[in-house]
């Protein structure tokens, strides 16, 4: 049993899995791609090492660690052109159409930007996924991976809470998965506000919000399997 907000929600190990979202260069190092576009990533360090220490729990008790990366291919035929909203609302594409000297560098794969960062390289057995939009359900092997192995709960770490994190928790609750959020590791892109927001939204409408304490309490005691 987890404690959680609103209330506690029972997880079956077997049953569960830690979603990695995004934590790339491009979101949690200087010099990549939030912090060229003007977002404020001064929490991320911290959430780094908070990650790590949930995946240690994880990886011990039998959870499944899935970790995503967010980007495109090099030429970023994946983000789509003008006709595509994404054209027009991703921050990395119009930092990098702004600063034409970025051009190629912001998320594409094979770049340091969209790499994940050094703290969170996946361990044997951990699965990685690649997403092209912020949703890990949109186009994307997410749901299978899951349903192939019965797991039904999901929870979330990593960058941002208030973009990829909630928009994948969201696709979950529409497929049925459970969806928790443990607050203090993940972080929002935008103001303060927006991660209060975000777990608001969470809490009251989508799933539930824990905290790494909370997770290594209820977790860490397990025999490592
Ligand atoms: C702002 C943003 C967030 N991504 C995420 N991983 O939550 C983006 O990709 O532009």
């Amino acid at each position: 049993m987890l404690p959680a907000r609103p209330e506690p929600i029972p997880l079956d190990p077997a049953r569960t899995a830690v979603i990695v979202i995004d934590m790339q260069n491009a979101y949690a190092s200087k010099g990549g791609y939030l912090d060229l576009a003007g977002f404020d990533i001064g929490g991320a360090a911290g959430v780094i090492d908070k990650i790590s220490d949930v995946l240690d729990v994880a990886r011990d008790a039998g959870m499944t660690v899935i970790y995503f990366q967010n980007g495109w291919d090099d030429q970023y035929v994946e983000a789509g052109g003008e006709g595509s909203p994404n054209w027009w609302k991703s921050n990395a594409l119009k930092t990098m159409r702004a600063r034409p000297e970025l051009q190629g560098k912001l998320l594409a794969r094979g770049q340091w930007d969209y790499e994940l960062v050094d703290a969170l390289k996946p361990k044997p057995g951990d699965i990685q996924l690649h997403k092209t939009r912020y949703s890990g359900f949109f186009n994307s092997q997410l749901d299978s991976v899951l349903r192939s192995r019965n797991i039904k709960n999901l929870v979330f770490v990593g960058i941002a809470t208030n973009v990829c994190v909630e928009s994948t928790l969201r696709d979950g609750f529409f497929l049925e998965y459970f969806g928790t959020v443990l607050e203090d590791a993940t972080h929002q892109a935008g103001p303060d506000f927006v991660q209060k927001a975000a777990l608001y939204n969470i809490e009251t409408f989508f799933g539930w919000v824990s905290t790494v304490a909370d997770f290594k309490g209820a977790f860490g005691q397990l025999a490592p399997r």
